[in-house]
């Protein structure tokens, strides 16, 4: 103990020197003299990422030690620190590293080199303990179990933490899996499916920190409840250029406030629903029904129907999206109504031999019309500027334009009522429809040029490749500073994640979904447009999907995109539920899922759940009770039931979370309230790491009470 004690004494004392240092470059960047405020930015950035990266080593900087049976030793931690003095002699190896890995992986029959693990236990600064394994010898004791039960049974405080230390070895087979592809990481509840998704998020940042950095990495999750609940994580591990986004979120500056029924989320979740939008869109390319007249000067020009048609087949034949195929639309229209107009002024003086006469009138005809408000108002009733959120609202608030296009489904009254299943139909008509051009002035023009042009003279000079590997494109290709300032236009400091979650048209190296089985085949393709090289973390288990939208099988959403080329590796282990609680969602799992293996559990917790049954009246004073109780207690709570119940929340809403102790209300209703009230039923169960009640008043659903388990009855206090 006094050795290993002295040993990470040195290694504080290393990293405080470290920090130290950095701090001291990272104010001289801040100050920047005499560089340009590009190359400060650059500089800033940098020494800023190095201090966080020394910043999350306060605390169990390092947790383990390796001998090797050639008498190597080797410290692992949350960092990598060197002796430069010893020509750069490793002090800590981080967790991620190569050598580190048969720290999670060697077992007593399978040493891989190593002749003994000790895990440092510690407080603070401070080594608490060890314990330690024999690997390699029959008779070695597997040791490794006291600080995994030791981590899962820890009460939860605000959020998941890293699991550096104890993750086992299924679990690193999957973090440090070599597949550049898609990945998707099964298994059931509490199986550490988010937790490894990650750390494997923190092992390829580490090993191709280059590659990844510069477009940086997305998280999706279910809700910001799940997103608030593991945005530690990655921050604790030293990373913190990663979007987090739930799907509503993908569409910046977009606020969801409804919720979809079931039938219009399952028809906008399909891929069925792009017809709808091609059609909806060309629903607002109207003829007109009775010919336009416009008085100009000297003439008046007639807009009809024929005109319009052949301008909007030439248009739709461009093959531009609907905004920009506007100009064809413009140009044709103009060109008849001028050739027309051209024609009666003309009458008896003007011939077409006459160019330059001819091109006067014209000329003075288009700035007419280009001024004109009855043309433009024609123009914009035949083919009008669409936004997609306007032609969105539009379609649903109107049973007419719906049932032009065959979604009568769809309707609300309130058009602009967004829901999170409208996020990918959005996304969609951004294409569809096409940017909008807004000009901008040359003021903004040079400034973004001047900046654009210190950004290539740094990658010259520094040879910072800053573009995408597959856009092939080195600065040195790049000739003008003009060209690069549609890419560099931010000025500011933000950092990539910042820059990447205001920009719809930004695209990541490597996104993670979270609870991936609830995507529609709608939500897989917004997706997929924000990481065109396909490098996904996919996180599910589906027998938890709710949504009619989800995914039935992972075949069924990736073979579209990635046939044949993605991967899946499942996780067996529970590390939140004890046996106790895991042997009821077992029974309910059986019930609705017959063929799916739960989740077997590391451990027991040695309290059986519990159930009371009381008349509805008596609710809330129990809850009370419950909630009461365990605020004295170390540890999270929760109350989850049907959405009538005042104080729970319901179990769609608790998807991914856990909590020390879980009150269930009322599960036959939690059962038959949905369509996937079994699935509701399941999530709730599994929420627990150490309590589960049942508070009811109906009798409970058959999958519980019919199961083996027993359920000790509380003791109703009078
Ligand atoms: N190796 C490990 N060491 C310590 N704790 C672990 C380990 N693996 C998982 N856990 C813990 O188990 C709990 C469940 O993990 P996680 O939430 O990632 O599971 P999940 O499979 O995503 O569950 P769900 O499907 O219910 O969302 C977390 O508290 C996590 O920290």
């Amino acid at each position: 103990m006094r050795s290993e004690r002295a040993y990470v004494v040195e290694l504080y004392e290393k990293l405080d020197a470290e920090r130290a240092r950095v701090e001291d470059r990272y104010q001289e960047a801040l100050r920047g003299t005499g560089t340009s405020l590009v190359e400060r930015d650059v500089a800033v950035r940098a020494q800023a990422r190095e201090l966080k990266r020394l910043g999350v080593a306060d605390h169990g900087l390092c947790f383990g030690r390796l001998d090797a049976v050639d008498g190597e030793r080797r410290y692992i931690g949350r960092i990598g620190l060197f002796d430069e003095a010893d020509d750069y002699r490793p002090l800590l190896v981080d967790w991620r590293a190569p050598v580190a890995r048969p720290f999670y992986t060697a077992t007593g029959a399978s040493p891989e080199g190593m002749r003994r693990r000790r895990q440092l236990h510690s407080r603070g600064r401070e080594i608490t303990g060890y314990t330690e394994e024999v690997l390699g010898r029959p008779d070695g004791e597997a040791a490794g179990d006291a600080a995994l039960l030791a981590a899962v049974n820890a009460p939860r405080g605000e959020g998941m933490r890293d699991i550096v230390a104890t993750i086992q070895a299924e679990q690193d087979r999957i973090i440090r899996l070599d597949h550049p592809g898609v990945l998707v990481i099964e298994g059931g509840p509490g199986t550490g499916k988010t937790v490894v998704a990650l750390h494997r998020v923190a092992y390829l940042l580490y090993t191709h920190r280059e590659r990844i950095e510069r477009s940086g990495v997305l998280v999706v999750g279910p809700n910001p409840a799940f997103l608030n609940h593991i945005g530690r994580v990655l921050p604790s591990l030293g990373e913190s250029d990663v979007v987090f986004a739930t799907t509503g979120d993908l569409v910046p500056g977009l606020h969801v406030t409804a919720e979809d029924r079931p039938e219009a989320a399952e028809v906008k979740g399909s891929l069925q629903v792009l017809d709808v939008l091609r059609a909806a869109i060309a629903d607002r390319q109207r003829l007109p029904e009775e010919p336009r007249h416009i008085e100009l000067e000297d003439v008046v020009v007639r807009l009809d129907a024929p005109t319009a048609e052949w301008a909007r087949q030439e248009a739709r034949d461009s093959g531009l999206p609907h905004n920009e195929a506007r100009a064809v639309f413009l140009e044709i229209v103009t060109y008849v109504l001028t050739e027309r107009a051209i024609g009666r002024i003309g009458k008896g003086w003007l011939t077409r031999e006459d160019t330059e006469a001819w091109e006067n009138v014209r000329a003075d005809l288009l700035a007419e019309l280009a001024e004109h408000p009855d043309f433009a108002a024609a123009v914009e009733e035949l083919w009008p500027v669409l936004t997609p959120q306007q032609l969105l609202a539009d379609l649903y608030s109107s049973p007419d334009r719906l049932l032009a296009v065959g979604a009568e489904a769809l309707y609300r009254s309130d058009g602009h009522a967004w829901t999170v299943s409208d996020v990918p139909l959005l996304d969609e008509l951004v294409d569809l429809l096409g940017e909008v051009k807004k000009p901008r002035s040359n003021a903004e023009e040079a400034a973004e040029t001047e900046y654009a042009a210190g950004v290539l003279e740094i990658l010259q000079t520094e040879r910072h490749d800053l573009m995408d590997d597959e856009d092939h494109l080195l600065a040195q290709d790049l000739l003008h500073a003009a060209d690069l300032a549609e890419r560099f236009v931010e000025h500011d400091t933000r950092d990539v994640a910042e820059r990447a979650a205001a920009d719809r048209d930004w695209t990541y190296r490597h996104v993670v979904v979270d609870e991936a089985q609830e995507l529609s085949e709608m939500d897989w393709r917004v997706l997929m447009r924000r990481c065109p090289s396909r490098s996904f973390t996919v996180v599910g288990d589906l027998a938890q999907r709710r949504s009619p939208a989800g995914a039935a099988t992972w075949g069924a959403v990736l073979d579209r995109y990635v046939p044949g080329r993605w991967a899946d590796r499942e996780l067996t282990v529970n590390y939140r539920t004890p046996s106790e609680i895991m042997e009821l969602a077992a029974a309910v799992l059986a019930g609705f899922a017959p063929d799916v293996t739960p989740p077997e559990s590391v451990r027991s917790c040695g309290v059986r759940p519990w159930r009371r049954q009381v008349s509805r009246a008596e609710f809330a004073r129990c809850i009370s009770e419950f909630t009461e109780s365990e605020s004295q207690r170390e540890g999270t709570s929760i109350v989850i039931g049907p959405p009538d119940v005042p104080g729970a929340v319901v179990p769609s809403d608790t998807k991914g979370l856990e909590f020390d102790a879980v009150l269930l209300v009322e599960p036959a209703r939690v059962l038959t309230g949905n369509a996937q009230g079994a699935a509701d039923l399941y999530v709730a169960l599994t929420r627990a790491t150490q309590r589960l009640g049942i508070l009811h008043e109906e009798p409970l659903p058959d999958l519980l009470a019919g199961s083996e388990v027993t359920i000790e009855t509380a003791v109703v206090r009078q």
